[in-house]
């Protein structure tokens, strides 16, 4: 790709900005820079305090102390002589909290949204948003009578109305409780599948990530110490994203067909001949998943055993093996095609085994321990 193409289809910035505090040691310093492109769902990802706010707050041309530069496809939004008003800027923000106002009904809520973009109605994208979020039977409503979960569906919505190339989000559901945050998430993928645009998403919460994310800017102080696709990202034990106590692998898989019309999906790994059974509904069928699978959950064979229940059998290669000697375990990392699984076993085994390095084996895995 040439570097005119690249800059056509990017959003690009490097910010640098202080915030000063009458404490220096308390003093904020933020130096980012990274090339996104205009599509997919990018999550921005650390601490608190890490500057995740104040990224997104840079990039809407909310931090007049900012300097640097950002460019949207061939739109200049900041450089060192100019800076384009945030509300010249085709960007929407969706906040923690829905921000909807409380006197005016759903509809006119969205109408609000359309009206500071088009000055008459696209139907056919109003339709797509509406369905996308799942909100036509609310239009009616006033805000007081939806529920958290619902609120920030409008709220969403109505910032897709205006028909932004970059759509930042900040923790877009750190207000709602577990089961509204589980019922709101196949929404969001969703709204990444159907809507070409760049999504910009804050979160603490590595299960949204997983979900979510096609790829991940990992801060920390303000600096930017990761980044890259979710996979490459999380499957490495050193990853910031990964939980020491309870490693995991995240696979790439494609769901296939249910086996005998029951819950149970065969799902293929792309790029191989190999696939899996999984617990996964029917409505799943032919669509990409991201499976989260537990190192304590996989073990290794030396060959095929199809006498035993374990359906899931992989041949895998041995890329590393890392011992803890203090608690006479190790986690294995294997190779399955281009894809990655752990597996967590004992010192005990390792040793019966002869494991090392280099060696091929069958990575086996329980399907009631594959969950999405
Ligand atoms: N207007 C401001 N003036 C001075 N300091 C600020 C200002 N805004 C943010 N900060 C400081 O900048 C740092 C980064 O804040 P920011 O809100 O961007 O972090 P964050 O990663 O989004 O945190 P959280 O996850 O807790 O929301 C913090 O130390 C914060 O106190």
């Amino acid at each position: 790709m040439t570097e005119t193409q690249t800059h056509e289809v990017c959003l690009s910035f490097d910010f640098a900005l202080q915030h000063s505090a009458k404490n220096k040691a308390a003093e904020f310093q933020l130096k980012i820079k990274a090339t996104l492109p205009l599509q997919g769902v990018t999550a921005i990802y650390g601490p608190s305090g890490s500057g995740k706010t104040t990224l997104l707050r840079c990039i809407a041309g909310l931090e007049p102390k900012a300097k640097g530069h950002c460019a949207v496809a061939e739109k200049i939004w900041q450089d060192e002589r100019y800076t384009l008003p945030t509300f010249k800027r085709d960007l929407a923000y969706v906040s923690q909290a829905p921000s909807l106002f409380t006197h005016l009904t759903v509809a006119q809520n969205l109408a609000y949204g359309e009206s500071r973009r088009t000055p008459g109605r696209d139907q056919a994208f109003y339709d797509k948003v509406l369905s996308t979020m799942g909100i036509g039977h609310l239009l009616a409503r006033m805000p007081a009578q939806l529920s958290g979960g619902e609120e920030q569906r409008v709220s969403i919505a109505r910032a897709l109305l205006t028909r932004p190339q970059v759509l930042l989000m900040d923790e877009p559901l750190s207000a709602l409780d577990q089961p509204r945050k589980r019922e709101i998430l196949p929404y969001l993928e969703q709204l990444a599948a159907q809507f070409q645009i760049a999504i910009l998403y804050v979160t603490h919460s590595l299960d949204e990530l997983v979900r979510l994310a096609d790829r991940v800017l990992v801060l920390e102080d303000g600096k930017l110490i990761e980044s890259g696709s979710t996979l490459a990202i999380f499957n490495r034990l050193e990853s910031p994203l990964q939980d020491s106590d309870e490693p995991s692998a995240l696979l790439d898989v494609i769901a296939v067909e249910n086996h005998n019309n029951g819950p149970l999906m065969r799902a293929e790994i792309p790029g191989g001949q190999q696939s899996l059974w999984i617990k996964a509904g029917a409505e799943t069928k032919g669509k990409s998943l991201r499976l989260r699978v537990l190192a304590r959950d996989v073990s290794i064979a030396l060959s095929n055993h199809d006498d035993s229940s374990i359906l899931n059998r992989l041949p895998a290669i041995i890329d590393a093996i890392q011992l803890n000697s203090a608690t006479g375990t190790a986690v294995v990392t294997l190779k399955v095609g281009e894809q990655v699984l752990f597996a967590a076993i004992t010192q005990l085994s390792l040793e019966k085994l002869q494991l090392r390095e280099g060696i091929s084996v069958w990575a086996q895995i329980k399907s009631v321990a594959i969950a999405r």
